[in-house]
């Protein structure tokens, strides 16, 4: 059987606003297996983003588990926390975050260099399938919007996180280079046996993962399998 990467039990996250309290994700359970993807979807504010930083442990649940490969993130410290993330969470956004200041090269270094466990052989393969080695001396600046995000792309998986957790992450780009980066992160997450939650409004992008959740009123349909 298949190890599970992340299991998520009954969680409960509500905000304060001026116009009262709003409970964004109400119950929420779900599970996901290695090297397999699933697109969470809802309407604008349905809590997608909120969903993905509670299983990045960046937000805390008012109630509620999470447990990526068992380890249950709300016994730890933040300093534990913290540290986890940065060993076995690969995070992607829409507007690709990456350090204008460093280049391509160290930008895809970064997590594996901080974690200490650069695998060349590694790097060198998520570099060729991603296109990116006539890039590596570049500042991010100097590249297309499709090339920083596969940057973005590499320097997620080049640690080899067990999670990968992508909030719209080809939200900036055009129709048809989206269709390539994602297939591109599908293909490598695979590969590499992460599991992956991609937060989107794309209906397509939504299809090609494995699994689609569905957030409505802070609970999840999973109509898709
Ligand atoms: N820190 C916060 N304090 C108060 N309200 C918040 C906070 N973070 C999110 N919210 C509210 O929670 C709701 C869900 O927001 P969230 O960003 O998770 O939705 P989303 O589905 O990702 O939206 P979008 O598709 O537009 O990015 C929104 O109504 C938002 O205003």
């Amino acid at each position: 059987m298949a190890e599970e990467v992340l299991v998520v039990e009954d969680l409960c996250k509500a905000f304060e606003q001026p116009d009262g309290r709003l409970q964004v994700v109400d119950g929420v359970s779900f599970r996901m297996t290695a090297g397999k993807s699933a697109a969470l979807t809802g309407e604008s504010g349905s809590g997608k983003s909120t969903l993905l930083q509670l299983v990045a442990g960046l937000v805390q649940p008012d109630a509620g588990r999470i447990f990526i490969s068992g380890h249950h993130l709300g016994n730890m410290s933040d300093a534990a926390l913290a540290d986890f993330r940065r060993r076995h969470i690969g995070l992607i956004f829409q507007q690709f975050r990456l350090i204008m200041t460093l280049r391509v090269m160290d930008n895809i270094r970064l997590m594996a260099a901080l974690n200490q466990s650069v695998d060349p052989e590694h790097e060198a393969f998520l570099i060729e399938t991603l296109e990116l080695g006539d890039q590596l001396q570049k500042y991010p600046a100097q590249l297309s919007g499709g090339q920083q995000q596969r940057v973005g792309i590499a320097r997620a998986l080049n640690h080899k996180p067990l999670l990968i957790l992508a909030d719209e992450p080809t939200g900036s780009l055009d129709s048809n280079t989206s269709s390539t980066v994602s297939g591109l992160l599908i293909e490598l997450a695979a590969g590499t046996g992460a599991a992956l939650l991609t937060a989107t409004h794309s209906q397509p992008l939504a299809e090609t993962h494995n699994s689609i959740f569905r957030l409505q009123t802070g609970r999840l349909d999973m109509p898709t399998c």
